[in-house]
């Protein structure tokens, strides 16, 4: 592995979280790396810890959250940076799919407003510019009539709506890292086949890395070329996809799968 083609490096990573019952444990310990322009699944049982993963990456865990171990985006460690250097970084270099879109959304702005201010913050492009790549990602995400979706308000869209606004919107960044987190979920099948297609372009460009979090299996192997699996804060197992799709080592990751066997033969 050549050292220069790891785009993040995640090592021994500690959270502990503050609780009216004290500080808790959430993760413990967890190391990966993902190389430049490749996709590393991440699954797991709710609560063991995914998304708390992706917020330290991204330095957006809550105050109180005690994080210790290493995080470096390129070669360059981002624990300790300061919140200007972060906002720098977000948005430009590394951006979030979150599970809920409503969050990652002002309010009281315009979709075209957010979206040309995010490409114009971190790009030299005109507002026309700007406003021509964001109807070209709409579009590219099968949302009707882009115009308008521009002009609406993040309220006036359905939550599978805004989800795919805002993957649009990461998409048009073209991030070194792309962190997406249960970007299916709150999507019909058309449109996570539409996501999935989009993921799948990105990956064949090769210029964005995607750390992708989900339950759903078949997303996870239809796109990623390494998954970990965490269990209560801690990752397991971690494997090439086709490895750990095939020949599965740890327990947890076998009760994973044939969960998912269990589904499908009930589906089909
Ligand atoms: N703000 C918070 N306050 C207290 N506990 C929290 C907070 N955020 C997360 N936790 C706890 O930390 C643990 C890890 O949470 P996390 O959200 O990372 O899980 P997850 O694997 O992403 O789950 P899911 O798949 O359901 O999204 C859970 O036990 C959760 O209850």
């Amino acid at each position: 592995m050549n050292k220069r083609d790891i785009l993040l490096d995640v090592n021994g990573l500690n959270i502990q979280i503050h609780t009216n019952h004290g500080q808790v444990s959430t993760v413990r310990d967890v190391s990966f790396q993902i190389m430049a322009g490749k996709v590393l699944g991440i699954v797991g049982e709710s609560g063991c810890g995914k998304s708390l993963t992706c917020l330290a990456i991204l330095q957006l865990l809550q105050k109180h959250a005690i994080m210790q171990g290493s995080i470096r985006l390129q070669g360059r460690e981002l624990t300790g940076m300061t919140s200007k250097q972060m906002r720098n970084l977000r948005g430009k270099d590394m951006c979030l799919i979150m599970q809920n879109p409503m969050n990652a959304f002002n309010p009281v702005l315009s979709i075209e407003k957010q979206f040309v201010e995010t490409i114009r913050t971190h790009t030299a492009m005109s507002k026309i510019q700007a406003k021509n790549v964001a109807l070209e990602c709409l579009k590219e995400m099968n949302l009707p009539d882009p115009e308008k979706v521009l002009e609406r308000y993040p309220f006036e869209l359905s939550g599978g709506m805004l989800q795919r606004v805002m993957i649009a919107l990461s998409i048009a960044m073209r991030p070194a890292l792309l962190i997406a987190d249960e970007p299916t979920t709150a999507l019909d099948n058309v449109n996570r086949r539409t996501v999935v297609e989009a993921f799948r372009k990105i990956k064949k460009e090769g210029e964005t890395a995607i750390l992708l979090v989900s339950h759903d299996l078949e997303v996870i192997n239809e796109l990623a070329d390494e998954v970990a699996v965490m269990k209560q804060g801690e990752i397991v197992e971690i494997a090439p996809a086709t490895q750990l799709f095939t020949n599965p080592k740890h327990e947890y990751t076998k009760l994973l799968l044939d969960a998912r066997m269990v589904a499908e033969s009930r589906i089909g």
